[in-house]
This record gives structure tokens, C-alpha cells and sequence, in this order.
């Protein structure tokens, strides 16, 4: 590894005040040194790299400018904000990033004062900065919080701008009129390329007004903030201004649009935001400034995706650190499955909400052009997108992370489980997820949607299992119906062209035994399997069972597990509130758990995990073999005070 870069500037700043006395071209230079420990830093540890790199200037103007942590500085999904946690207080701690026990990958009031709201799902900045505005507006003036001088700023992305959230928030923004800054970092980069009219609508509006010369900036920022200026004057200026160049969406929702300027000169940040930062009038304002993703590290801005995420690298080559060749992910696996239910049957289309690589939909868009839909930042909008194709007859899937489905959650009961319309859920990063941490987990899905009528749920144990289950959920006209399966590797199972059809609601049994059940929903069957052998080796005998669906449940199979063994385990990746307290529900109704039955549910526990290496998060979770045998013997006790098992 190359030893980190000398950064005699950098060196002197452990919080943001210690370089507001810094000259611009000291802030020029500080800027390259923070460049170049972002790069030396995510080379040890991987992470968000390419939207780190691309706002490293803009991270030191605000800085510069404004009076942070007073100063409310949001950073929209906050997977940019590692040069701001370099300036504020954590660079001792920058390569210990996304790893077990360090710095979060985002945002997080708990880690810095600097960071006044946590994030890592998108296009929720200017919302959060609206309600802070108004918090100062109110408090103020009694005397209390941070006092009228107060800035919030918002800083989203173009991809983060596709989002309705952000509309809603602007919305409000141009009625409420508190004064709130959002800057719009427009890298013309989401994940993947972005997509979508608004996308197409920022580049023309910045190829339609090269960058603004800091005279002209200054000039307008003047006229729109000088001290007395009658308020008709002020709109007579602002229709001119639109009369000339068309306006803009913001002005319309009653934003001042400053830009676009270049958001890598900090001859033009600084005084720019120094003005908006002084100006008197309330208000919000939108300063549009444009970057480069990647920006300043040649295989960044090389490379197609610009590093957003990357893995360990070389710093010097950019190379990245090769995984072992393994079986092929899950992900992979899906969009094989799909393709091959594609192939047969023109109706199937798949959407993903700017998700094309994560969800494995660009295989299928390669395959299928018109059958893909990438709709954007757009959750909602993807669920009721596919619930009008369900109407007419299209057999539409949604390839979505469990913990995005979240934000689209009445779009699933209003629109499509109410109207019981055949969309088909196909949710990745099922269960704990890594180095991106409680954020990110999917650990909510069972219990969100298995409370909702009309749901038909399924998990896959394995990779063959995600292709029986893809089938399935093709042939199912009868409702909704999603399936779950977790981010990483399968098992390098042999895959069959294409998957089987499985009856609905019916699970299957591994093994037989006789004192102890284990019934598994999802990829925690190998894990059932293994504290299987454990318990066997000590002498007591185990059936373990992979319940395939939660909805609806396999009742014969539940019954017959309870009646016939003195315990029963459910093992879920998921919340309290999913499968086990679904089992649980039948068995009570049942009477099954009035004789005796020692009945335990392992589901994740009630608290959230942070970032570490799954196997770790599911040790936490007390979710592997071990923990998994534990608890049946816990449960079992001494022999003499468990019910006789009958098999
Ligand atoms: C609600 C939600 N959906 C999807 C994502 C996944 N995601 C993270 S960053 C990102 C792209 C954001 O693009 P942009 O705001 O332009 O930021 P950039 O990476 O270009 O700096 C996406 C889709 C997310 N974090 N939250
Ligand atoms: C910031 C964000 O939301 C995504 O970039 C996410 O980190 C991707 O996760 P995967 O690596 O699991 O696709
Ligand atoms: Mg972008």
C-alpha cells in the first residue's frame, strides 16, 4: 500500500473553524489534500468514493463560509460526505469507515454535532432542512435555539432530485418561505446514468446558460438582496430575469436560482455562497452548482459508474481488489431467472427504481430494451408504475431493495394489494447487508407486508430456490406476490434453465427428526442445517424445514412440526413481527401452544446493527448455527420439564 500523501494544510485543521482563516489559496490547496486522503483513505477500506471526490471543494467553501456546526450543513444521502468528515473532527478515524466499530458510510447526528441529520436513503435533505428553517423562525425570537443569524443548507444531487420527496419539500419550501439554502450538486450522475425528463431538463438548462462569470453572479445575487428594494421592484426583476431566459422550475416554486457555476472553482464558491450566507432577505434559495463525479482521481473519472462504490483499490493503478472467483450472486441469479420467464412470455417487464446494476435489471435491459423500465429515485412511483401495467395485463416485477420498498409502502396496500393486482416484488438485500449498516438492512419487509391481505410471501433458501421462486411468482395472476433473497453469493448450486412453478403455500421438510423442529424462512436454512448436525452429534434429533412462504403459511406442515416435536424454532432474517409471529399467530389459534410446546421465534432483535461483515451482524443477531443450537437446547431445558416428543 502507498503511504498516505503529505498534507501540511490539512494537518492543521481538526475542525472546520481552523480553516476559516485560511486565504483561497490556502483553501485551494487544503482542498487537494483532502482529494488525496479521500482517495488514500476508501483505498483501505472501499466505500462511496466517486460522490466524495466530486464535492471536495464544495465541502471546504461551506465550510469555509459558513458556521458549522451552528450552520446546519445536510448532506443528501450522505454517501458523499467523507471529505466533511475528514474537516469535522473524524479524520483519525477516516479508514476505519464502513468497517465494524468505525465511521459510519453516511451521515449520523450520533457520530458529530457536524452532521445535524442522518441519512443514507435519498432526497430527504430538503425536507429536513425546511423543518429546521422553521425551527429557527420560531425559536428565535423567544430567546431560544441558534439564534435569527442561523443557516441551513441542503445539499442534494441530481440523481437525489428525481425523487418526489424533493418536490414535496420544495413545495412547501416556496410557500413557507423560511430562508434555506439547497444546493443542487449536479454531477449528471446518479448511480447508473440518470434518467428521466427532470434529468434531461438540468442539462439543458445548463447547456443553455453557460456558467455564470462571478460578475454576473454577484450582480444578480446583488439585485435579488439588496438591503430596501420595494417588494414590486423585486418581482418586476424576477419576470424580467424570466422573461430573458425562460426562468427555471425552481423560480416557479418560488426558489432564487443562483447558477450554474462551477462547483470545482473556488473563486466562484466562495463568494457566491459568502453573498447568499449575508443576504437579508428570507427566502429559499437554490445555488446550482456543477461537478464531476470522481473528480481529480483519473480511474474515478474514467471509469463508467465513476467509482461510486468500490471495493479495496491500488491507489496508483486504481486497480480494484479482486474477490476469489465465487458463485454467481443472487442478484445474478434473479435477473437469469427473469430473463429466462422473459423469454417466454412477452407480458413480463421489470422496473427498478435507479437501481439498474444493484438489482442485476441491466442484464435484463441488454436483453429486453423496451421491457425495462428505470424510472428513477422513484420508489412510489415504481410500485403504482407497475400496478397500472398489472391492469392491463402486463406481468410487471419490481426489482427492489427491501429497505427502499419502505418508502413506496401505502403505493403497495393502496395500489396494488387493495386492488389485489398481480405485481410481482422482487426484493433484494433481504436481511443484514454489510458495510452500509442498519440503513440498509432488510430487515422489515416480512412484517410490513405480511399484514397486508391479498400478499402472497416467499424467501428463497438458496439460489435454485430463487429461480423456482421467480417462476412462481411469473405464473401468479391471482394478487401480489414478492419474494425475498439477501445481497451476496449463492451456494454455486447447479441452476436449472428455468425455474418450477412451486404450490402456493406449501414448504418443504430436509430432514426428519424427532425432539427438536427447525422451520427456515430464507437463506438461514443452511444455518439450521448446520446447528442440525450440532444437536445431533449431542444426541438430540432435529427435523428441519424450509418454509418457502409466509403467506400463506404451510399449516399442515406448522401443525405437524408442533404436535410431533417438544420444540419448535423459526429462524428469519427479519424483524420481530415477520414469519415467527405468523407461526406464532396460527399456533395460538390452533390451541397448539396450550400442551406444552416450547415454541421460540429467532428473528433480528428489536435494536438496529451497525456496519460490520455480515457474518458478524448475524452473530450479533444470534442468528448462526450456533446460536441457532443454543437456543433449542435453552429451550428444551432439563429433559425431565419438556413435554415428550411423540416421534
Ligand atoms: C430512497 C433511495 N433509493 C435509492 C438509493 C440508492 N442510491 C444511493 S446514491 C444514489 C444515486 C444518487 O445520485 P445523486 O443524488 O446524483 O448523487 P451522486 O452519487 O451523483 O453524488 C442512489 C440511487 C437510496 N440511497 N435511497
Ligand atoms: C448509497 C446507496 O444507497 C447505494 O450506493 C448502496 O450503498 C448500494 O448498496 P449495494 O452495494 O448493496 O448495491
Ligand atoms: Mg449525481
Amino acid at each position: 500500500m502507498s503511504p498516505p500523501p503529505p498534507t501540511p494544510l490539512l494537518d492543521r485543521v481538526r475542525i472546520p473553524s481552523d480553516l476559516r482563516n485560511f486565504s483561497p489559496e490556502q483553501l485551494k490547496a487544503l482542498a487537494e489534500e483532502v482529494r488525496a486522503e479521500t482517495v488514500h483513505a476508501v483505498s483501505t477500506t472501499g466505500g462511496h468514493l466517486g460522490a466524495s471526490l466530486g464535492v471536495v471543494e464544495l465541502t471546504v467553501a461551506l465550510h469555509a463560509v459558513f458556521e458549522t456546526p451552528r450552520d446546519r450543513l445536510i448532506w443528501d444521502v450522505g454517501h458523499q460526505a467523507y471529505p466533511h468528515k475528514i474537516l469535522t473532527g473524524r479524520r483519525d478515524r477516516i479508514r476505519t469507515l464502513r468497517q465494524g466499530g468505525g465511521l459510519s458510510g453516511f451521515t449520523r447526528r450520533s457520530e458529530s454535532e457536524y452532521d445535524p441529520f442522518g441519512a443514507a436513503h435519498s432526497s430527504t435533505s430538503i425536507s429536513a432542512g425546511l423543518g429546521m428553517a422553521v425551527a429557527r423562525d420560531l425559536l428565535a425570537p423567544q430567546g431560544l435555539g441558534q439564534g435569527p443569524e442561523q443557516a441551513v443548507i441542503a445539499v442534494i444531487g441530481d440523481g437525489a432530485m428525481s425523487a418526489g420527496m424533493a418536490y414535496e419539500a420544495m413545495n412547501n419550501a416556496g410557500a413557507i418561505k423560511s430562508r434555506l439554502v439547497v444546493v443542487l450538486n449536479d454531477n449528471d450522475m446518479s448511480i447508473a446514468r440518470p434518467v428521466g425528463a427532470m434529468s434531461a431538463y438540468l442539462s439543458r438548462l445548463i447547456s443553455s446558460r453557460p456558467f455564470l462569470s462571478i460578475r454576473e453572479v454577484m450582480s444578480r445575487v446583488a439585485r435579488r438582496f439588496p438591503r430596501p428594494l420595494a417588494e414590486a421592484a423585486k418581482r418586476a426583476d424576477e419576470y424580467a430575469r424570466g422573461m430573458l431566459t425562460g426562468g427555471t422550475l425552481f423560480e416557479e416554486m418560488g426558489f432564487y436560482y443562483v447558477g450554474p457555476i462551477d462547483g470545482h472553482d473556488l473563486d466562484h464558491l466562495l463568494p457566491v455562497l459568502r453573498n447568499l450566507r449575508d443576504a437579508e432577505e428570507s427566502g429559499p434559495i437554490l445555488l446550482h452548482v456543477v461537478t464531476q463525479k470522481g473528480k481529480g482521481y483519473a480511474p474515478a473519472e474514467a471509469s463508467a459508474d465513476k467509482y461510486h462504490g468500490v471495493v479495496k483499490f491500488n491507489v496508483v493503478t486504481g486497480e480494484q481488489a479482486k474477490a476469489p472467483p465465487g458463485p454467481p450472486s443472487f442478484t445474478k441469479v434473479f435477473a437469469q431467472a427473469l430473463i429466462a420467464e422473459a423469454e417466454a412470455d412477452p407480458r413480463v417487464v421489470a422496473v427498478t427504481a435507479a437501481m439498474p446494476g444493484g438489482t442485476g435489471l441491466d442484464a435484463f435491459e441488454k436483453r429486453f430494451p423496451r421491457r425495462s423500465f428505470d424510472v428513477g429515485i422513484a420508489e412510489q412511483h415504481a410500485v403504482t408504475f407497475a400496478a397500472g401495467m398489472a391492469c392491463e395485463g402486463l406481468r410487471p416485477f419490481v426489482a427492489i431493495y427491501s429497505t427502499f420498498l419502505q418508502r413506496a409502502y401505502d403505493q403497495v396496500v393502496h395500489d396494488v394489494a387493495l386492488q389485489n393486482l398481480p405485481v410481482r416484488f422482487a426484493m433484494d438485500r433481504a436481511g443484514l447487508v454489510g458495510a452500509d449498516g442498519a440503513t440498509h438492512a432488510g430487515a422489515y419487509d416480512i412484517a410490513y407486508l405480511g399484514c397486508i391481505p391479498n400478499m402472497t410471501l416467499m424467501a428463497a433458501a438458496d439460489e435454485v430456490e430463487l429461480t423456482h421462486m421467480v417462476a412462481t411468482a411469473a405464473a401468479h395472476d391471482a394478487g401480489p406476490i414478492a419474494f425475498r433473497y439477501p445481497r451476496g453469493e449463492g451456494q454455486g448450486l447447479d441452476l436449472p434453465a428455468r425455474g418450477t412453478v412451486l404450490p402456493i403455500g406449501r414448504g418443504r421438510v430436509l430432514r426428519e427428526g424427532g425432539t427438536i423442529a427447525i422451520l427456515s424462512y430464507g437463506t438461514r436454512l443452511g444455518e439450521a442445517l448446520r446447528a442440525a448436525d450440532e444437536l445431533a452429534a449431542q444426541g438430540l434429533s432435529c427435523t428441519v424445514a424450509d418454509a418457502r412462504f409466509a403467506k400463506p403459511l404451510d399449516t399442515a406442515l406448522i401443525e405437524r412440526l408442533a404436535r410431533n416435536h417438544a420444540v419448535l424454532l423459526t429462524v428469519e432474517e427479519g424483524s420481530t413481527g415477520g414469519f415467527g409471529s405468523l407461526v406464532a399467530h396460527h399456533l395460538l389459534h390452533q390451541g397448539l401452544l396450550d400442551g406444552g410446546l416450547r415454541f421460540r421465534p429467532l428473528t433480528l432483535p428489536d435494536t438496529y446493527i451497525d456496519h460490520e461483515s455480515p457474518r458478524k451482524q448475524y452473530d450479533l443477531a444470534g442468528l448462526n448455527a450456533p446460536q441457532i443450537a443454543q437456543a433449542a437446547r435453552d429451550a428444551l431445558g432439563h429433559e425431565s420439564d419438556a413435554r415428550p416428543a411423540r416421534a
